[in-house]
């Protein structure tokens, strides 16, 4: 129940799964129901130190009142002197990141499946007033059935401008966000045209040794479409209504959902339609 306060006691810790920039994820089971979770130990001193006391509060607002299948659950969290602790769900299948790594790419219906999901989390995000802006392989995870869960509202806590310049990568930036200007929902638009693209090439658009490089692809709008693998004319078409830098004009999600790629590839029991 979403009132309980909860307490370390509440939990076993199993191994750790990962860390992030402000703290380690661990395997946990709520001790009373078994439950399996994933929770998050985020440091207070990192949070104070970067100032983000409130941004990480409005962030767990939001994954915490946000229910959707593609959209990984924030349960609840609590905290004691030191630490800051999110009860997330617990996606079995780990990063899409490694599994991309690992296949090198994707075929076309393992990519139209995950850019269906995400067109329909962002639908429901966007009704909510959500814009995400920040959706990347690594911020995606996989449940025991494969099915993508957006997982970075509650520990992406840097904040946006400063994450992009002083760390990670650029290569999903919007030219919008690019150019800092004021940004709209349009910009997750962008950023599934970039994620279409890495899943069927491999690699994302705009990929450049020097960040200046890759901040000048974007801008430029530099799309090519190497001649292997072969991929679908209908797959380089979603791609190239969605990388359109005039932000007004690129693919509704709507429109995703109806593309004839996503369409042929994508049958309804692969995701809720
Ligand atoms: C290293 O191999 C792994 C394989 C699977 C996992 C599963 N993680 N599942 C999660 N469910 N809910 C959350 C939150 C997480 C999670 O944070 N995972 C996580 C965190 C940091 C790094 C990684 N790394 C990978 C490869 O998945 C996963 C984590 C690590």
């Amino acid at each position: 129940n979403p009132k309980k306060q909860w307490s370390l006691n509440d939990f076993e810790i199993g191994k750790p799964l990962g860390k992030g920039k402000f703290g380690r994820v661990y395997l946990a089971r709520e001790v009373k129901s078994g439950f399996i979770v994933a929770l998050k130990v985020i440091f207070k001193e990192q949070i104070e130190k970067y100032r983000l006391h409130h941004q990480l509060k409005r962030e767990m607002e939001i994954q915490t009142s946000l229910r959707h299948p593609n959209v990984l659950r924030l349960y609840g969290w609590f905290h004691d002197e030191e630490r800051i602790y999110l009860i997330l769900e617990y996606a079995h299948g780990g990063e899409l990141y490694r599994e991309l790594r690992k296949t090198g790419r994707l075929s076309e219906k393992q990519a139209a499946i995950y850019i269906a999901s995400l067109t329909q989390a962002l639908a429901y995000c966007h009704e909510k007033h959500v814009i995400h802006r920040d959706i990347k392989p690594e911020n995606l995870l996989l449940d025991h059935e494969g099915r993508l869960k957006i997982a970075d509202f509650g520990w992406s806590v840097q904040s946006r401008s400063k994450r992009h310049t002083m760390c990670g990568t650029l290569d999903y930036l919007a030219p919008e966000m690019v150019e800092n200007k004021a940004h709209d929902y349009a910009v997750d638009n962008w950023t599934l045209g970039i994620l279409c693209y890495e899943f069927l090439y491999g690699v994302p658009p705009f990929e450049a040794e020097r960040q200046t490089d890759t901040f000048r692809r974007i801008m430029k709008v530099d799309l090519s479409f190497p001649s292997t693998p072969d991929v679908s004319a209908e797959a380089k078409d979603l791609i190239s209504q969605l990388l359109v830098k005039d932000s007004s004009k690129r693919l509704s999600l709507q429109k995703i959902m109806e593309h004839p790629w996503v369409i042929k590839n994508v049958t309804s029991h692969d995701t809720i339609i």
